[in-house]
């Protein structure tokens, strides 16, 4: 598994990191969410030995990963699926990659199979794949080594909602086989669809950690009405406070069983009402999104 603490990192004057902890459990899909900016790729960085920390640690299976010999057969790390050579085929690639990590050479095929990257798609040049096919090569070469921790940084980026779901298959397998995942995006709903628990970074710390569930329920409810001026006096006059949202009608700060009874009452033809799964959530990371124009560093590179 992955454990971070207290982890900080300054460039300069800049906190890009600053105080953070996590776990990724084994068995688990941990889903690191952030804005663009927040501090998950340094964070990643960090935890692959390429940054050093500033202050705090960060562990694989309990060790930092420069102390662990040939720490690709513990832990499989794509950070920029772009960084592939151009020139040369997938397949080479791995063949290439299994040399140096010293692995049988077999592992190329059974890591192409796990990718669904065909043999005749592995004889391609990257230079003629999608975005998606090299997301799927970067993911065979950080399964090559048969680690127990994957690590991948925006692996669904580019990926059609149908790559979306077949990275899920291929992380909840990985999982199930009691392998632990950490990966990061800066799209809540691309993560909310494959990951077990999430980390949400925001400025460089942690604004909520928890398991999808937990983070995902919501007390309040959504409600929409035909006429949403209607049902917004209707429930102001019955005292329960009531945010628009976009599209019409309202996030309501009480249950859906109070504000149908309130609906019902004063005869609102709703022709929407649910529980407010995520409302907190998705508001928190808006606003994350929002506060982003944090500051940048001056010449520090
Ligand atoms: N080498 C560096 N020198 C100076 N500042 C840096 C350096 N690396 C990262 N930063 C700054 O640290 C902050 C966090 O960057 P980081 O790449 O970790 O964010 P991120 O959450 O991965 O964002 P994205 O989703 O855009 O990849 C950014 O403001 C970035 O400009």
């Amino acid at each position: 598994m992955i454990e971070v603490k207290n982890l900080t990192k300054r460039y300069g004057d800049f906190v890009a990191v600053d105080d953070v902890s996590f776990t990724c459990k084994p068995g688990r899909v941990t889903g690191f969410l952030g804005p663009n900016g927040a501090g998950k790729s340094t964070t990643m960085r960090i935890i692959a030995g390429l940054t050093p920390a500033g202050s705090g640690s960060a562990t694989i299976n309990g060790v930092a990963y420069r102390d662990i010999p040939n720490p690709a057969t513990h832990v499989g790390v794509l950070l920029d699926a772009s960084a592939q050579h151009a020139g040369r085929t997938g397949a080479e690639i791995l063949r290439l990659s299994a040399t140096t990590l010293g692995v049988p050479a077999s592992r190329v095929d059974d890591a192409l199979a796990m990718v669904s990257l065909t043999p005749q798609e592995a004889g391609r040049r990257v230079r003629n794949y999608s975005l998606g096919m090299r997301q799927r090569l970067g993911i065979a070469n950080a399964l090559l080594g048969d680690p127990s921790v994957l690590m991948l940084d925006e692996p669904a980026n580019g990926l059609d909602p149908a790559g979306i779901h077949w990275m899920r298959t291929l992380l909840r397998g990985y999982a199930d086989r009691g392998g632990a995942v950490l990966l990061s995006s800066h799209l809540l709903h691309e993560i909310e669809i494959i990951a077990d628990d999430l980390v949400v970074i925001g400025n460089g710390r942690i604004v909520a950690e928890g398991t999808k569930e937990e983070l995902l329920a919501g007390t309040g409810s959504v409600v929409r009405a035909v006429d949403n001026n209607y049902l917004g006096q209707s429930l102001h006059a019955a005292g329960v406070a009531a945010h628009p949202v976009d599209g019409g009608g309202f996030r309501v700060e009480a249950t859906p069983d109070v504000v149908g009874r309130i609906a019902l009452d004063a005869q609102v033809h709703l022709v929407e009402l649910r529980g407010g799964d995520g409302a907190r959530l998705e508001e928190m990371f808006l606003q994350l999104t929002q506060q982003n124009q944090r500051e940048q560093p001056q010449g520090v590179q």
